[in-house]
């Protein structure tokens, strides 16, 4: 399948910090790609090069086949969506006034939002299971409920591609789960989906393709529930992290120490210390 958004040995640097080396994947209509890599990994430098929020140093991006160097803000806008992490905007707009601001890459200088507008932007929040929040502050909303709206916001632009900055961040269990159902369905009906995550369950989860990123170069790239192994994982994170497959199928991530008693060397220094405390006291 073609990539609708593509880099091709992307690299960047921060002054001489190298962020990103020779970085290249896409994604195509229908697909999901989740980023995933430690702290500093990366995720976010790419994810801004993806945008064409910075320009790369190396390589290129390439949106629908064109070098998006070449293209207007407003025509990247138009076909591309961002959804930030942890939004907070200065001011009070009203959550159907945060999701109209999705079409303004479709509107001309002198612009009004009309009745369409507003139709489409609340046809995007009653997608999203929030229609009810239309008229409410944005600011004073939930963090699940904000990143819904934003999601809503990038529905209601019409974009093709949809980048997710670590979305699940801040939810609770629920909400995560649910969030994650609401993407898939979104790249089923032909967008494609770029999220970076620190949950490589997550990736397993939604499905589709994963990437992992570690000091700026990917060391492995494919679809989600190959590339999500035991051996990668640890070579990320640099901890023993299992992959358990499930009895009806579909497959979760295990660490290998947490939950299990610790050896008998290093249970005896703990009560020790206690007692030897205790004694102080
Ligand atoms: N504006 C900046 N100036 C200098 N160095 C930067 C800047 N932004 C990022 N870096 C460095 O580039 C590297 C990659 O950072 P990046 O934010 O892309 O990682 P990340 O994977 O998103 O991390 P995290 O998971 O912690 O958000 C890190 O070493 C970071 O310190």
């Amino acid at each position: 399948m073609t990539a609708l958004l593509a880099a091709e040995n992307l690299g960047h640097a921060y002054g001489r910090r190298v962020a990103l080396g020779d970085v290249s994947l896409g994604v195509a209509p229908g697909q999901v790609l989740s980023i995933l890599g430690p702290n500093g990994g990366g995720k976010t430098t790419l994810l801004k090069l993806l945008l064409g929020l910075a320009r790369p140093q190396s390589g290129r991006v390439l949106l629908d086949g064109q070098d998006m160097a070449g293209l207007s803000a407003k025509n990247v806008a138009r076909r591309l969506a961002y959804v930030p992490q942890n939004h907070r905007p200065a001011f009070a707009y009203a959550v159907l006034e945060v999701v109209l601001m999705g079409r303004l890459p479709h509107k001309p200088f002198w612009f009004r939002f009309g009745k369409a507008d507003e139709a489409l932007a609340l046809a995007a929040l009653e997608r999203l299971g929030i229609g009810h929040l239309a008229r409410r502050p944005y600011t004073d909303l939930s963090g699940g409920e904000r990143q819904l709206t934003l999601i809503a916001r990038a529905l209601a632009q019409d974009a093709a591609v949809l980048i997710l900055d670590e979305p699940a961040s801040g939810l609770d269990y629920g909400a995560q789960l649910r969030l994650l159902e609401r993407l898939r369905a979104l790249a089923d009906e032909g967008r494609a989906i770029v999220q970076s995550t620190h949950f490589p369950d997550h990736a397993l989860w939604i499905g589709g393709r994963a990437a992992l990123l570690r000091r700026g170069r990917i060391i492995a790239e494919g679809p989600a529930d190959q590339v999500i192994n035991e051996k990668n994982l640890q070579r990320l994170y640099d901890c023993p992290i299992g992959v358990e497959s499930l009895p009806g199928g579909g497959r979760i991530c295990a660490p290998r120490n947490l939950g299990r008693p610790a050896p008998a060397e290093d249970s005896a220094p703990i009560s020790a210390i206690s007692a030897g405390r205790d004694k102080r006291q």
